[in-house]
């Protein structure tokens, strides 16, 4: 998925070496140490809610992220080497795989190939927000999945009271494969839109819908006649992904087939989805809920105009 063209980020050199994957390697605490300057602020690329991530640069001149666990002792039941070699096995081009570990002391790391773009939300949200972190951009911008697995070696309260309010948890909080396509469309929303992924953005989005104004729901620092069918599409299946009734959603192989599919048919068939048709009612508890989320967006549309001016 080629995102953007332009560039960040801390140079490339490297990085087509990085593509030909290493074999996963336990690393020694020493080794990480020297390759990230004894973990020093300036090589700190940024800080989820349970690791601090390291730029690194091992003897061999390949650039490394280093994550540094911290809440680690919370989770003595759990295997760290056991998990971490069963996650590094799992192999896809989009999945980021982890390269290696280490597991000395109190201390455990997760190696991984060094993104040099960063994620998706530091193009998205200039200000910075959470979860589109975790769509890591490679040198030529191709997407990579990280945190695939992770949240196995978290503390269970923590990872589950601090994930219910990012607007990505499904309204039936549970993990499950339809999770995890609410959470997609979500993304797509967010991407589509360059709003924070916060509950109430599909209720802002969806009556956009029915007016057919997608100009309005796309980006505007995207040009209005690049608003063409490939982004409509985004909107919509984004839409279908993110319904509250976990049944309702497409599977993850329809939602690929969707978005791959570029045939007329296809998008008509997409559009004439009763979801995307206006309720004949206005009144009803659904449509009150519905606004009370669309507020939270606009509040924040009206934030943003005020932060331009
Ligand atoms: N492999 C990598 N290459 C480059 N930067 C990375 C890499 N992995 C993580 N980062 C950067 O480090 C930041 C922190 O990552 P981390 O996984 O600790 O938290 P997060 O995913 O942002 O949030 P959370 O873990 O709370 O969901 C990311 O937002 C990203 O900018």
């Amino acid at each position: 998925m080629q995102l953007f063209s332009s560039c960040c980020g801390r140079g490339s050199a490297g990085d087509k070496e990085a593509k030909t994957e290493p074999p996963r390697k336990i690393f020694s605490l020493k080794e990480l140490h020297a390759a990230t300057n004894s973990f020093n602020y300036d090589n700190k690329l940024g800080e989820g809610r349970f690791s601090s991530v390291y730029w690194g640069q091992l003897s061999d001149g390949s650039q490394i992220a280093v994550k540094r666990l911290k809440s680690w002792t919370n989770r003595e039941d759990i295997n760290f080497t056991l998990v971490v070699e069963i996650l590094s096995r799992i192999r896809h081009k989009n999945l980021l795989s982890v390269r290696g570990y280490c597991n000395e002391g109190q201390e455990r790391l997760l190696v991984y190939e060094y993104m040099p773009n960063l994620s998706l939300v530091s193009h998205l949200h200039v200000h910075g927000d959470v979860r589109a972190s975790n769509v890591l951009l490679d040198s030529e911008f191709e997407a990579r999945v990280t945190d695939f697995g992770y949240g196995k070696l978290m503390p269970e309260d923590e990872a589950k009271s601090n994930n219910n309010n990012n607007g990505y948890l499904s309204p039936e909080c549970v993990a499950s494969e339809a999770g995890d396509v609410y959470s997609f469309g979500i993304l797509l929303l967010e991407l589509v839109s360059g709003k924070r992924a916060k509950l109430g953005l599909t209720e802002w989005v969806l009556p956009l819908v029915y007016e057919r104004k997608f100009g309005e729901i796309v980006d505007q620092r995207v040009k209005e006649e690049d608003v063409g069918e490939g982004l409509k599409k985004v909107v919509l299946v984004g839409l279908l992904c993110a319904q509250r009734e976990a049944e309702m959603r497409p599977t993850m192989s329809q939602v690929v087939e969707m978005l791959m599919n570029e045939s007329k048919e296809k998008m008509s068939e997409l559009e004439c989805n009763p979801l995307f048709k206006k309720p004949c009612s206005s009144g009803d508890e659904n449509h009150r809920e519905d606004q009370e989320g669309a507020d939270v967006i606009t509040e924040e549309k009206d934030d943003h105009h005020q932060q331009q001016e």
